[in-house]
């Protein structure tokens, strides 16, 4: 497998403050990547840099071996980028704006035709050809977003939090039309959102605070992060005083009348004490699940574990 990209050393300051510190990271040419990291961790930052779009304060960019910082031209042949806001001028049809991203991307004259239309085959906007942007759905406007991105046939597409903000069938379609891309490009996307990334990457990277914290396959990840938190559901749900007795349980929060999500510290038969407590108590529990937890919660654990 060949490396994709690679990233030496990479920092970001804007004015004073660092955005993002020392990101050392490699992606070789596979599937879809996720960039997982909570608002202003410097996700964006990152993907902007490696992009071209963003000049770096220190480290290196490497896009197919070509230092983005030294021949831009010749990386940017090989990466398209979906930007957190898409740059869709929307008062040009779908293929008059199509046709002046592939001018953009030096797309030789006679080629030009040819590769509006098959990327809108690919993103499904083939019928839209002449309709204005202004005119879509956010769904169809995300469409036009990546075919732009991939109108060039690069080897490496970014797409910073594409599924933000679409509705649920929008989101459905969106994953799916992810990862058809991915299965001949690699697709590195970022997202603030646990779940989106579990549904749509082999391979996660978790940034924090402007660095990594944690990057490997996703089943690493879900093996590496600890459940600390116990969903229970009762039908005679106790006062939190009572579920505070069970040894281990740091902290209740109740969600519903019925419903309680419990914190614990490292105790391991944590359940087997809450099934007890509700025998004796009868408390009649329903329903109990180990939880992965909040997206918080892991960033802390992950950002402690990274610092042991
Ligand atoms: N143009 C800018 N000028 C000054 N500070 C900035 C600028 N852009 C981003 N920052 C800061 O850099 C840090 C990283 O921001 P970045 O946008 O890269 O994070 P992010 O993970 O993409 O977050 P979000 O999901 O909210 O976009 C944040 O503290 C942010 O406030």
């Amino acid at each position: 497998m060949s490396t994709i990209l690679k990233i030496e050393g990479l920092s970001h300051r804007y004015s004073t403050s660092w955005a993002i510190r020392d990101i050392n990271l490699e992606i070789q040419q596979t599937g879809v990547v996720g960039l997982l990291g909570s608002n202003g961790a410097g996700k964006s930052t990152t993907m902007n840099i490696m992009c071209g779009v963003l000049n770096q304060t220190e480290g290196r960019v490497y896009i197919n071996g070509i230092d983005i910082r030294q021949q831009p031209e010749l990386a940017k042949k090989e990466i398209g980028f979906l930007p957190q806001n898409p740059p869709l001028y929307t008062d040009l049809t779908v293929d008059e704006y199509l046709t002046y991203c592939a001018e953009l991307r030096l797309i030789e004259k006679h080629r030009i035709k040819a590769a509006v239309n098959e990327a809108k085959e690919r993103c499904g906007i083939a019928h839209f050809s002449t309709r204005l942007i202004r005119n879509l759905s956010g769904g169809y406007r995300q469409r036009v977003g990546i075919a732009q991105a991939i109108i060039h046939k690069p080897k490496l597409v970014v797409m910073d939090e594409p599924t933000n903000g679409l509705d649920p069938n929008q989101l459905i379609e969106a994953r799916k039309l992810i990862r058809e891309i991915a299965l001949d490009h690699t697709v590195l996307l970022s997202s603030h959102i646990l779940s989106e990334i579990h549904l749509l990457c082999k391979e996660v990277i978790m940034i924090e605070g402007g660095r990594i914290i944690f990057s490997d396959t996703m089943d690493a990840f879900n093996n590496y992060v600890q459940p600390h938190t116990v969903l229970v559901g009762m039908e005679n749900m106790p006062p939190v005083a009572e579920l505070m007795k069970i040894r281990g349980v740091s902290k209740v929060e109740v969600l519903t009348e019925k419903q309680a999500r419990i914190y614990f510290d490292g105790e391991k038969d944590i359940t087997e004490r809450i099934i007890t407590a509700s025998v004796q108590h009868e408390w009649r529990l329903q329903e109990i699940s180990l939880d992965k937890g909040l997206l918080d919660d892991i960033f802390k654990q992950l950002t402690i574990q990274s610092h042991q």
